[in-house]
């Protein structure tokens, strides 16, 4: 059965409460913008892909069920309103502000047209925003497609037979609309008999790794192992060779210019392991994730989160033996007192990156060094031959 975190049909929205993962799968009803924004803030729906089309999918569903102004201009002016209000909920995944962006301009359009009507209007909307949702599954098909054929045949743990690989956070179903992307590339590897094992890292504070990412795994019955944060460099040292680990994979929340990449807290420390122990650093992603405007890392707005976050854990009740799911704990974990800083992501400098995988191809630096990301931009249509990306 295919996992699926978000559930949509013309005028119903559903998403998977990613909170209560991995013990109890609920679904809640997202009707409206101001349902879509809290579900994304309280982070219930997570992940850059899938905050962006929650949040898209929340207008349409609201835009689906009101009682519609016949003027073309009104329901301009509050879809406008809506997606300003929706790209507050978290700043640091692009994706959502480039929805947005890409919605408001199919918004105007419509209304600019001879004729156009609120309903017109309403009808652009929400096409656009259900093509969104399909157009993910494809984009991560692609990813997870290319970044299997560059492990296997551009890293030497490749060349030799099936691989091992370790990625960070959630990136899979749950973070997306379907399949995922450094979870996709893992994906693919395993349908295609080239995984030998997948390691994934807990991911504190929020546990995204080993919440979300394992239960995928065990869901997909991949072989895999969890190990926390602080293992990742002990298992490149003492398992890399022996598990032949090819690669370190992770997803992104906003890839810069440059190819600097904010992701989830504790990705840059991987990279750096990365390169002390002479393992690839992947960096997955759709081209939604790209943003040319932002020349590099250091203009990457990093989000803060609470405290309580890193101070207290929530789980249903374990005795050791069973667990009771009747029973869901809130438990302290750290000095009552203590100043917490709480960064939900961080920034690895592209220097440390070694392919970047688009649903285009894989993007390798150039004989300078650098990653010249425009020509994603250039390529559609040409999805097999992606000539000036570097890769396949
Ligand atoms: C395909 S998801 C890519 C990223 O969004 C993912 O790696 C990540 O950092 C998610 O962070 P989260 O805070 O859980 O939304």
């Amino acid at each position: 059965m295919v996992l699926q975190a978000i559930k949509y049909s013309r005028g119903r929205l559903e998403i998977l409460d990613q909170l209560k993962l991995p013990h109890q799968e609920e679904y809640d009803h997202v009707y409206s913008s101001t349902d879509a924004w809290h579900a994304i803030k309280d982070m219930r729906t997570r992940g850059a892909p899938a905050i962006a089309i929650v949040a898209a999918l929340g207008l349409a569903v609201e835009l689906v069920n009101m009682k519609l102004s016949p003027a073309a201009e009104d329901v301009t002016v509050f879809v406008l309103e809506k997606l300003d209000y929706l790209v507050t909920s978290r700043p640091t995944a692009v994706n959502l502000a480039d929805a947005a962006r890409k919605l408001k301009k199919t918004t105007e359009s419509a209304a600019a047209k001879a004729n156009a009507d609120g309903e017109s209007v309403r009808e652009a909307y929400v096409s656009a925003a259900e093509k969104m949702l399909v157009d993910d599954v494809n984009d991560n098909e692609n990813i997870g497609r290319h970044g299997a054929e560059w492990v296997i045949q551009k890293t030497e743990a490749g060349k030799k037979g099936p691989v091992s690989m370790l990625t960070h956070c959630n990136t899979g179903s749950l973070a997306t609309a379907g399949y995922g992307t450094a979870l996709g590339v893992i994906r693919s590897l395993h349908a295609k008999g080239s995984l030998k094992h997948a390691f994934c890292s807990e991911t504190r504070p929020y546990n995204q790794g080993s919440r979300l990412t394992a239960f995928e795994l065990v869901h997909d019955e991949i072989p895999a192992t969890l190990i926390t944060d602080s293992m990742a460099a002990a298992l490149l040292q003492l398992k890399g060779p022996s598990e032949n680990i090819a690669a370190i994979v992770v997803g992104a929340d906003r890839v810069a210019a440059n190819g600097d990449t904010a992701n989830k807290i504790g990705t840059y420390s991987l990279a750096i392991l990365a390169r002390h122990h002479g393992v690839k650093f992947l960096v997955a992603a759709p081209r939604t994730t790209i943003d040319l405007a932002t020349k590099s890392g250091s203009e990457i707005v990093i989000e803060e989160r609470p405290g309580k976050e890193v101070t207290l854990v929530k789980g249903p009740r374990h005795d050791g033996v069973t667990l009771d799911l009747a029973v869901i704990e809130t438990v302290s974990i750290a000095a009552n007192g203590i100043n917490v800083w709480n960064p939900a992501f961080d920034v690895t400098p592209a220097e440390l990156i070694d392919g970047i995988i688009t649903e285009v191809g894989v993007v390798e630096k150039d004989k300078d060094g650098k990653f010249d990301l425009n020509h994603v931009f250039k390529v559609d249509g040409l999805e097999d031959k992606p000539s000036k990306i570097g890769g396949i």
